[in-house]
């Protein structure tokens, strides 16, 4: 469930740690872990506490991988930072309340201009490329730095999860995915059609169009990928979270009940709903696999930013989206304000009704 030998599939593979060591945890992570989410949180915690004990050594390739975020990073014993999803290995602790994520250079791109548009306060701000042990990374704002013990949510936007041209791609040079295969099995071992069960593998698309439709992504333009609450309980097992009242449950776990908090998200979605409706750069990109992160604390304070742009691409110049409209091949919507819209009205309808 928690720790396995993976097929090697690009970003997933280094981590800051002697491989030798953390062969020996993961084998005894493997040999020890029982299922649950907490358990989750213990092993990745150890791991990657670790992982940050050894950041300055050089990053090597590491044949294995952690499944099932969230990583527990300690960030130089000064506050314990989360991983809620993405690929591991991914993040390294910098300095001054700022971290620094692997590059990519779509990544750099959309940061670059963020930083110069109307979405600018509801991203991460952004400070270039540095360069540690021979690896690049983009340097940005750790946005738990100002909070106490904070509960984070990670919810991946729009209703398409992989771009056009992941599909063209996979047109052109069918690519079997055995670890998506056995992903799929490990949630639905009748997901699989005869064909690829035979093959053992399946496609990426086929793979991320069934996780959309397993959870809210499709009929809802978003999905829960993680929660962790300030009582150090994590989760992040939403795959199967697709009905609108599945959804307001995680919510109003994730708060506690607390409609204070609830309404301060609320405020700051609109708030982006609106810079988003001016934005330049949202208007001329599609917006693909990314994430607003939720922050709150028990000072009261709580915010929602816009992370992830690896897969946010620019659209010709002669193109314009609306991220509203049904995504048909070709047009290039992503739904990611239909997503919204639906994200602000479960929040509304979950908060007492002003008369
Ligand atoms: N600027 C940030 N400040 C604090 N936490 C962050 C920040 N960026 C990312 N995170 C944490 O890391 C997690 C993964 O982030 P992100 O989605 O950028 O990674 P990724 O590896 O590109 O993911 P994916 O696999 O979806 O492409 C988030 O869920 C969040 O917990
Ligand atoms: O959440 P899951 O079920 O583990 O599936 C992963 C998730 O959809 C990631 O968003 C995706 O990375 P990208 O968004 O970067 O494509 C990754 O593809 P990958 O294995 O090809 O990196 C998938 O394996």
């Amino acid at each position: 469930m928690t720790v396995k030998d993976l097929e090697l599939t690009g970003r997933h593979t280094s981590v800051a740690v002697p491989q030798l060591m953390v062969q020996g945890v993961l084998t005894w992570l493997r040999s020890r872990l029982v299922s649950g989410a907490v358990c989750v949180c213990v092993g990745a915690c150890l791991l990657l506490h670790y992982c940050s004990v050894c950041q300055n050594k050089s990053w090597q390739k590491l044949k294995t991988m952690v499944h099932f975020s969230p990583f527990v990073v300690s960030f130089k014993k000064r506050y314990p930072w989360v991983q809620l999803a993405g690929h591991a290995g991914n993040f390294q602790a910098g300095e001054f309340g700022r971290l620094l994520k692997r590059y990519c250079e779509c990544e750099q791109q959309c940061l670059q201009k963020l930083m110069k548009d109307t979405l600018r306060p509801y991203v991460p701000g952004y400070y270039g490329v540095v360069q540690r042990d021979e690896q690049d990374y983009n340097l940005m704002d750790d946005l738990l730095a100002d909070f106490d013990s904070p509960s984070i949510m990670d919810c991946k936007m729009g209703s398409r999860t992989y771009l056009e041209e992941e599909l063209t791609k996979a047109r052109e040079r069918p690519r079997l995915r055995k670890d998506m295969y056995d992903k799929m099995v490990a949630v639905d071992p009748g997901a699989p059609t005869e064909e690829e069960r035979a093959q053992q593998g399946v496609l990426k698309p086929r793979y991320m169009q069934w996780r959309e439709t397993l959870s809210s992504t499709a009929t809802l333009g978003f999905r829960i990928e993680g929660i962790k609450k300030a009582d150090g309980t994590c989760n992040t097992n939403f795959k199967k979270t697709k009905q609108r009242e599945q959804v307001m449950q995680a919510l109003k776990d994730f708060v506690d009940g607390n409609t204070q908090i609830l309404k301060l998200y609320l405020e700051r979605l609109e708030e982006l709903r609106s810079v988003l409706d001016q934005s330049v750069f949202f208007r001329t990109h599609e917006v693909v696999g990314s994430s607003l992160l939720f922050v709150h604390d028990s000072s009261g304070k709580a915010r929602v930013w816009m992370i992830d742009f690896g897969k946010t691409v620019p659209l010709p110049p002669d193109q314009t989206l609306d991220h509203r409209t049904p995504w048909v091949e070709g047009n290039r919507e992503d739904g990611y304000l239909w997503g919204l819209d639906n994200l602000i009205d479960i929040l509304s309808s979950m908060l007492p009704q002003t008369p």
